[in-house]
């Protein structure tokens, strides 16, 4: 383990880098009244990165084995005033460019000022909301995003009700149903409505769908997230011919046409989904992509019904379900296959081994997201193999790569119909 002394000068090289960047585009010093360090070019993206996990790892020395684990323990606090402040909507009650009293903030959101000021005051300490002068609050750059950007309004509402308190009952999940295979039994079932899971549930509450939905669009601004990882991170160019066939297994409202169709010439894309989603997704195509973008309603369970496709891709499917439901998943592609045709996944990654850089943990973070909404889990490159082999082992995994500065994975799997004879 390097010094504190290593460490922190590790983390000065790299604030320099991004001080330098900062100032050299006029930019003001970076502050948490203001995104700074926004569109990075990939070095200072790596510089940034680095900066945090020295950071992150020189603070846990600081704090010493006893501070790690207590403040592992209290990180449910931090939950409780950001899901109260967006649930009661207090930054709407602050203006964006002046100040507001908590008696005003009280009279405005309906709260007592007493709980005003235990949630606000709780948030300044994460620097959401400041007060200056002491009794007048004032946005920070984090609590003016949550008055202004409605995405992430409905990404914590989402996060709190999908994920936070699903995560509370794993532990009771897995005394009762142990490692269990079963969506219908993940501790979300224990917190909304038993041997119910969650797709079927959020049908049932359209509402929270439509919060699902924009924290997927919301994560989907994210520059890791962004979809021109998979258009520049694979050789489209060797499939795009007239006649080429790309089914997206699962594709939602056709994010991933949208995104390669301007990318590329003569592919044509089927995206198959469950019936509400495919009308919307039709209803929400581009002009300019009719006739290349086809949807249609399929159940992923049941044997694919286009044939011989260059390409059976998938994003964020697998990873919502365990192992044997993705291999059910799977082997309903094989009648479809023919030699040569791929199987592409955009998922996440998990490495075989511990991720101790903070910015390598989020696949960890949702992976045990994944066993709170689903009983399903993220993967590492062996278990992806084991996944496909056992679907059936003419599946040929021949890559996984994770493109520079994407968060997910891109993991190319050829047929090969002789494998086995
Ligand atoms: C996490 S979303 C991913 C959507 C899309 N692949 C993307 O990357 O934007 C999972 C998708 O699987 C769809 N889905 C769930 N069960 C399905 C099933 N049995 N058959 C087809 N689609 C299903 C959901 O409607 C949802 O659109």
């Amino acid at each position: 383990m390097a010094s504190l002394t290593a460490l922190a000068e590790d983390a000065l090289k790299q604030a320099k880098l991004l001080d330098a960047y900062v100032a050299a585009q006029g930019r003001p010093n970076t502050s948490f009244n203001g995104d700074t360090l926004t569109n990075l070019p990939p070095d200072l993206v790596e510089a940034r990165e680095a900066l945090v996990n020295s950071t992150q790892t020189l603070k846990r020395l600081a704090l010493g084995p006893v501070g790690v684990l207590t403040e592992i323990m209290w990180a449910f606090s931090d939950e409780i005033s950001l899901g109260a402040i967006n649930d009661f909507s207090l930054a709407d009650c602050v203006p964006l460019d002046g100040s507001a009293t908590l008696a005003q903030i009280a009279a405005k959101s309906g709260l007592s000022e007493r709980l005003v000021e235990r949630f606000m005051r709780h948030a300044m300490g994460n620097h959401i909301f400041t007060e200056n002068p002491p009794g007048q609050v004032r946005h920070t750059a984090s609590s003016r995003l949550l008055a202004t950007d409605p995405y992430l309004k409905d990404t914590i509402a989402m996060m709190v009700k999908e994920i936070w308190h699903p995560s509370t009952r794993v532990i009771d999940a897995v005394r009762q149903f142990h490692d269990s295979d079963e969506p219908t039994e993940a501790p979300f079932t224990l917190v909304n409505e038993p041997g119910v899971g969650m797709f079927e549930f959020l049908t049932k509450h359209p509402e929270r769908a439509r919060k699902f939905g924009g924290a997927m669009k919301w994560y989907g601004s994210f520059e890791s997230w962004d979809l021109k990882h998979l258009v520049n991170g694979y050789s489209w160019d060797l499939i795009d011919r007239p006649g080429a066939l790309f089914v997206d297994v699962g594709g939602g409202q056709g994010a991933v046409p949208k995104a390669l169709g301007p990318a590329t010439r003569d592919l044509k894309f089927v995206v198959q989904d469950m019936e509400s989603t495919v009308a919307d997704g039709e209803r929400l195509l581009p002009e300019e992509l009719k006739g290349r973008v086809e949807f249609m309603r399929h159940d992923f369970f049941t044997e694919q019904p286009v044939r011989g496709a260059d390409v059976y891709f998938l994003r964020w499917i697998l990873h919502d379900w365990s192992d044997k439901y993705a291999i059910r998943i799977l082997k309903a592609l094989v009648p479809a296959m023919r030699d040569g045709s791929k199987v592409v996944l955009f998922e996440w990654l998990l490495k075989d081994g511990p991720e101790t850089d903070w910015t390598e943990k989020y696949p960890r973070n949702v992976d045990l997201a994944m066993l709170a909404q689903f009983n399903s889990n993220e993967r590492t490159a062996t278990a992806f193999k084991n996944v496909f082999h056992q679907a059936d082992p003419r599946f040929q995994v021949v890559d996984i790569k994770k493109p520079r500065g994407s968060a997910m994975a891109i993991i190319e799997v050829v047929w090969r119909s002789g494998v086995g004879d």
